[in-house]
């Protein structure tokens, strides 16, 4: 495997100043920003960078003997090097789309390969390309978002190439932030979908649910897309009543998550209550396959299971892993009832 040079990213490449009294937060971010606005700084960064390589918009990744993945970020040389040993040109660098920047400054991209032979990159960049659904919930929770991230920005230029309205190509600019053109110079931006994702509780339990795609014994939060027109909390009482039918009030939002399955997705994370006068199901089975009360006890004892695909004893309840915000508001309401049981 090649090395990985630590090169930082110049901020005075940034050629406008900063104000002194910026933090290294805000400094990273506004040179982020330059980088989308400027193409000419952009080209320059990127020859520093790290880059993240897909293939098919499956992540390069090594795995650890501890059952984990890591990802592989390499270096613009390296990288030129190996497209021109397999017979491509560094021409193929610029399609690079700019995704973040590290807490040490090193700026970093992300540049799709699939047209290129799977095998050979593999054996000369001493990984594998791993289907991302596969690799997310192994990977480090600090990698796990950046390389959602870049797929959903890879996938999103593979299938913006050409303007609905005109049918004529659109071009992004050097971070990929945009395309512009489609014959009306008409400036498209990176899309997501926004959805609700709801944990209903009745003061002592809480709701879950079950899609007949989940893995055996997985139950999750509820969800669903927002629909145009819609608020947060009408998205959540309208998901509530279509998914389990029942009323819910109380709804207070939580936070949020960048969702790549299936598609990009904001997962909005919210709490509801339901009276316990009216909290008896009644399931949509065109939506789930089930959904159920569960005691404070029994999602204790799932949120202390480990390993979402773990082989041996199944155990009842299987909740999502920890890179999910189904998981946090899970472990949430756990803690509140923790919480008003000490007080009671
Ligand atoms: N991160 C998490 O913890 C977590 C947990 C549960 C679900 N999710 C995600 O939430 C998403 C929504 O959940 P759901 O499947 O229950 O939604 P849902 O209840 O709205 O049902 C999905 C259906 O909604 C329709 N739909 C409406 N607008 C859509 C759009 N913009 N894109 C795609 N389909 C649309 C489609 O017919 C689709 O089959 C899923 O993609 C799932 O991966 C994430
Ligand atoms: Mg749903």
């Amino acid at each position: 495997m090649m090395m990985v040079h630590p090169v930082k990213f110049l901020l005075s490449a940034a050629k406008r100043p900063l104000t002194r009294c910026c933090s290294a937060f805000v400094s990273r971010i506004r040179s982020l920003n330059r980088l989308k606005e400027d193409d000419d700084v952009c080209a320059e960064a990127l020859q520093h960078a790290q880059i993240f390589l897909f293939h098919r918009l499956s992540p390069l990744l090594q795995s650890s003997e501890r059952g984990t993945f890591r990802a592989v970020p390499l270096m613009y040389s390296d990288i030129r090097a190996i497209l021109e040993r397999l017979g491509s040109d560094e021409a193929k660098l610029k399609e690079s789309v700019l995704i973040g920047c590290s807490e040490q400054n090193q700026v970093q991209f992300c540049l799709d390969v699939g047209e290129l032979d799977q095998v050979a990159l593999e054996e000369a960049l001493d990984g594998t390309f791993v289907d991302l659904k596969k690799g997310f919930f192994v990977l480090r929770r600090s990698e796990a978002p950046l390389l959602a991230k870049a797929q959903a920005l890879l996938r999103w230029h593979l299938t913006t190439g050409f303007c609905s309205a005109t049918g004529r190509p659109t071009c992004p600019n050097q971070a990929g932030s945009q395309r512009v053109g489609g014959g009306g110079g008409t400036i498209y931006y990176p899309q997501m979908s926004p959805v609700v994702i709801v944990l209903v509780s009745d003061g002592k339990r809480c709701l879950l649910g079950r899609q007949p795609s989940f893995p055996p014994g997985m139950y999750s939060a509820l969800a669903g897309f927002c629909e145009l027109g819609e608020s947060l909390e009408e998205t959540v009482s309208r998901e509530v009543a279509e998914e389990v039918g029942l009323e819910v009030h109380n709804i207070s939002y939580s936070s949020s998550q960048h969702w790549p399955f299936p598609r990009s997705s904001l997962m909005l994370g919210c709490h509801a209550l339901v009276s316990p006068a009216h909290s008896q199901v009644n399931v949509d089975h065109t939506e789930l396959e089930d959904a159920r009360w569960f005691t404070f006890h029994e999602i204790t004892s799932a949120l202390q299971v480990k390993g979402l695909w773990s082989r041996g004893h199944a155990p009842p309840l299987w909740l999502p892993p920890k890179h999910a915000i189904a998981n946090r508001l899970i472990t949430e309401w756990a803690e509140l009832q923790r919480c008003s049981q000490k007080a009671d």
